[in-house]
């Protein structure tokens, strides 16, 4: 039983992204995070933080490496087997990627789209347990009152909230987020954090956020990746990470104290 929970629950073996137009997005990255972390990866615009997130969950192949989840290849998965490992990994994005016109349940349904066979979900034959379960997570994240709304007439706080409950219908082990408050405002994105950062202490699963704001990733990440031109520059506790380190990662330059 040790063993297997020792198992990192993502693994990146020599993991290299090339653009087809030569761009250089990930530079041989070797990274294992764990069962339960709360990784905050930052670095400057362009440093490679969205590349590297899609590359953990195949929306963009990688170029060289190989990318393990739960100890399975995505990299080589195909069909049935790579559908099984993508239902396993949730995403959350800056514009939040809601159907407007569709009702927050709906939204928050489509997160169970991978459990079922497409004639089902066309049609909206979801179940009642899973109605149930995606009110569940509407109540986890203090949306269940706008169950009926529709997506667009929500704040994009709200919205982002909605997509939140979606991953938790999708019932993932992983959640990535891609700068999921980018464009809220600073109260609403202290809601968002918080709920992510419940997510992960309460149901366990496991977390990583690309963020701008160094001051949300000391506050809410438990382990800091710090990005620059496609490499991991540092890798540390954020109780031991100093902000020398941090200006390091954003300037690559260590400040003098
Ligand atoms: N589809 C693409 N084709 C070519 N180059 C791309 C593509 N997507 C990203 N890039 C380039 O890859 C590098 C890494 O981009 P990426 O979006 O991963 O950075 P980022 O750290 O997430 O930046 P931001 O914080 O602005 O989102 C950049 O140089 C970017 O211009």
């Amino acid at each position: 039983m040790a063993d297997v929970a020792a198992k990192p629950i993502i693994e990146l073996q020599h993991v290299t992204k090339i653009y087809p137009n030569g761009t250089v997005g990930l530079k041989d990255i070797d990274l294992n995070i764990n069962h339960g972390e709360f990784v905050v990866i930052v670095g400057l615009s362009g440093a490679g933080k969205s590349t590297l997130l899609r590359a953990i969950n195949r929306l963009h192949d990688i170029s060289k490496g190989n990318i393990l989840i739960d100890g399975e290849s995505i990299t080589e998965a195909r069909g049935k087997s790579l559908r099984n490992i993508r239902r396993d990994i949730g995403m959350i994005f800056q514009s939040f990627n809601l159907v407007k016109r569709a009702s927050v349940l709906r939204n928050v349904l489509t997160g169970r789209v991978a459990y079922y066979p497409a004639y089902k979900t066309t049609f909206n034959l979801f179940s009642k347990e899973d109605k149930q379960r995606a009110y569940e997570a509407l109540q986890r994240v203090d949306m269940a009152e706008k169950v009926y709304n529709r997506a667009d007439e929500l704040s994009g706080g709200q919205q982002q909230r909605v997509s939140i409950a979606r991953v938790l219908s999708q019932a993932p082990k992983i959640i990535l987020a891609d700068e999921p408050v980018a464009s809220l405002d600073p109260q609403t994105t202290h809601k968002v954090m918080t709920d992510l950062k419940k997510i992960n202490q309460e149901l366990g699963m496991t977390v990583i956020v690309n963020l701008h704001s160094v001051e949300l990733a000391k506050e809410f990440g438990t382990r800091i990746i710090g990005i620059r031109a496609g490499e991991v520059v540092f890798d540390g506790p954020v109780s031991e990470t100093s902000d020398a380190q941090i200006a390091e990662i954003y300037a690559g330059q260590v400040e003098e104290s």
